[in-house]
């Protein structure tokens, strides 16, 4: 079962190796799983700089949300983002059409960690496909634009771009990686991707099929 969330030192890989591990047998999503991965990922944000706080408070406070559910009475509910699902609505524990008496449902806030999750997706295969002299402010503007930059009022989104252009240069942030040299950096993520598009798709398709994808 998931704990409170607390410090530890960062390892790009072992970050995705949990996200990795999200996925079960049958194809379901872990929600301990999920969670520790953005937890991993939380903690890589935070050493780039108080600029990204802002982004850093609202990503732990969906974590938290998660991990009370996890850790409250019905925790066995929320094994799986699919159990998770079908508890809530059939239990009409989610505001489905505007926010009232659920703004902490399970299926909101895995929506919005989801939508970040393509964010993350469209980043790492940015990274994996540039080249040396590549922006990573750039690769990030533009993995947000495509993803969760719809989903974000416009103060949100100048915050979020004033930040990006903070982001160090591509070798700095391989390194911070602590993967290992960049060709290794590059294999790394070439692994890892395929496992959390799956994550996201295996989501996507689920939120679709509940007609979930716009919960407010
Ligand atoms: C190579 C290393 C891998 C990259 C490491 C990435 C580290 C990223 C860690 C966490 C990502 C943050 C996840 C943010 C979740 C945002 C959820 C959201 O959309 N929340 C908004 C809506 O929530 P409600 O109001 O409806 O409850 C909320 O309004 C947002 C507030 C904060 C701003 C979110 C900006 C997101 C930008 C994501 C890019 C992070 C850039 C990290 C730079 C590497």
């Amino acid at each position: 079962m998931a704990d409170s969330v607390e410090e530890k030192k960062f390892c790009l890989t072992e970050v995705l190796d949990v996200f990795k591990s999200c996925l079960t047998e049958n194809k379901e999503v872990l929600v301990d799983q999920y969670v520790a991965g953005w937890r991993g990922l939380v903690k890589f944000m935070n050493s780039l700089g108080s600029i990204f706080s802002f982004i850093s408070k609202d990503a732990v406070s969906k974590i938290q949300i998660m991990i009370n559910h996890r850790n409250g009475n019905n925790g066995a509910e929320y094994v799986t983002i699919q159990s998770m699902v079908k508890y809530e609505l059939d239990n009409k524990l989610v505001d489905l059409t505007k926010s009232g008496n659920f703004p902490e449902s399970g299926c909101r806030t895995i929506l919005r960690l989801h939508r970040a999750l393509r964010w993350l997706e469209l980043f790492l295969e940015r990274l994996r496909t540039s080249t040396e002299d590549g922006k990573t402010s750039v690769m990030c503007a533009d993995a947000y634009n495509e993803s969760l930059a719809h989903h974000h009022s416009w103060l949100i989104r100048a915050a979020a771009g004033m930040a990006f252009c903070t982001l160090p240069g591509r070798s700095t942030f391989f390194e911070v990686m602590n993967v290992g040299p960049p060709e290794q950096v590059v294999a790394m993520l070439g692994d890892a991707l395929p496992l959390i598009s799956e994550v996201y798709q295996i989501t996507e398709d689920l939120y679709t099929e509940y007609n979930l994808l716009n919960l407010p």
